[in-house]
């Protein structure tokens, strides 16, 4: 028997960017799946990043797109969260009260190159010398500098939608923008899949940890409504996961510091973990690859930190942040 948890609609909290309701359409989906009487109702919440119109960076990663909407859930607001992992700070436990309850198999990871709908560019490499390339993360733009150190990369905020706008809309601005680079996850949630022109493999660009992963989020105390979402839980996404946050809290870093990390599963089972720090420019960086066994992937998380951290990584980050 499923006992359905709620006898009341549950709500569903999310941020309200297009990418962010379509997530939560996903997550509905699955629940009349599973649980075809619980009804749900979605309940979008303005974050601080939303309104925040400067450098992302300088918001200094105190998880601004995920924290007024946990407040919302530990004051009982809404009774479900779906959170991109990227966004959910990695340096500290969540907030009091709250839990994990899934995260949905893995999107894809990888970041991808966006070029106006009328050039015909195919690769970074084939991007004129000095050309203009959109991007407001420092880990992109490391790694960016370091493939194409002529690049002119240009700070672009806003929503997927709202930098694809920029990308094909500036025509007349000067300078336009020449390409863009964005999550595939981020464009195939948008139905906007098609325009990605490269997809950078791993790498080329490492991507950030918890990349591509849908993370769903409740009250610890809700006992009946965790076992319900558990159901939803990716065993695989989950240990990968697991394995680039616990690299991620080795290195106090978030999803704005000059670091990426990405676990995947080999055909054997065991996981393989990369991570990567650089400063600002991608002129230096470290970086450590090593695999371990999928049953303690925070062993393994904490191997490459511990690696990262004896190859200079802490100096690193601190002459990025400030
Ligand atoms: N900070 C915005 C954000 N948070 C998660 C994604 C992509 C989707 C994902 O990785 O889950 C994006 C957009 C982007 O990075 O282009």
């Amino acid at each position: 028997m499923n006992p359905s948890p709620h006898s009341r609609p549950l709500r569903i909290g999310t941020r309200k960017s297009p990418m962010a309701l379509a997530q939560t359409e996903r997550v509905r989906e699955l629940l009349r799946k599973l649980e075809p009487d619980l009804g749900t109702d979605v309940v979008p919440i303005e974050t601080e990043a939303d309104q925040w119109q400067g450098d992302l960076s300088k918001l200094g990663g105190k998880g601004l797109f995920v924290k007024a909407i946990d407040l919302r859930l530990q004051s009982g607001d809404i009774d479900l969260a779906v959170h991109c992992l990227k966004d959910v700070p990695g340096d500290g436990p969540l907030p009091e009260g709250l839990v994990f309850a899934a995260m949905l198999p893995r999107d894809d990871a990888r970041d991808v190159l966006v070029v106006p709908e009328d050039s015909g560019v195919r690769t970074l490499a084939e991007l004129p010398a000095g050309a203009h390339v959109g991007s407001s993360s420092v880990r992109r733009r490391a790694q960016l500098g370091r493939a194409r150190p002529d690049l002119r990369i240009v700070r672009v905020r806003g929503t997927v939608g709202t930098r694809l706008g920029k990308l094909d809309g500036t025509k007349a601005m000067a300078p336009a923008l020449d390409a863009l680079v964005v999550a595939a996850s981020g464009l195939e949630r948008l139905e906007l899949g098609q325009r990605a022109r490269q997809v950078f493999t791993v790498d080329e660009i490492l991507p950030a940890v918890g990349a591509g992963v849908l993370v769903l989020e409740c009250r610890r105390a809700d006992g009946d409504l965790l076992a319900l979402l558990r159901q939803l839980g990716d065993a695989r996404t989950l240990a990968e996961a697991t394995a680039e946050r616990a690299m991620l809290y080795g290195l106090r870093g978030h999803c704005n510091s000059p670091i990426a990390g990405y676990c995947d599963t080999e055909v054997d089972g065991r996981l393989s973990l990369r991570g990567m720090v650089f400063d600002e420019a991608g002129s230096t960086f470290v970086r450590a690859h090593i695999r371990g066994s999928a049953d303690d992937p925070v062993d393994l998380g904490g191997r490459v930190s511990t690696e990262l951290l004896r190859q200079g990584a802490a100096e690193i980050i601190a002459g990025t942040v400030h």
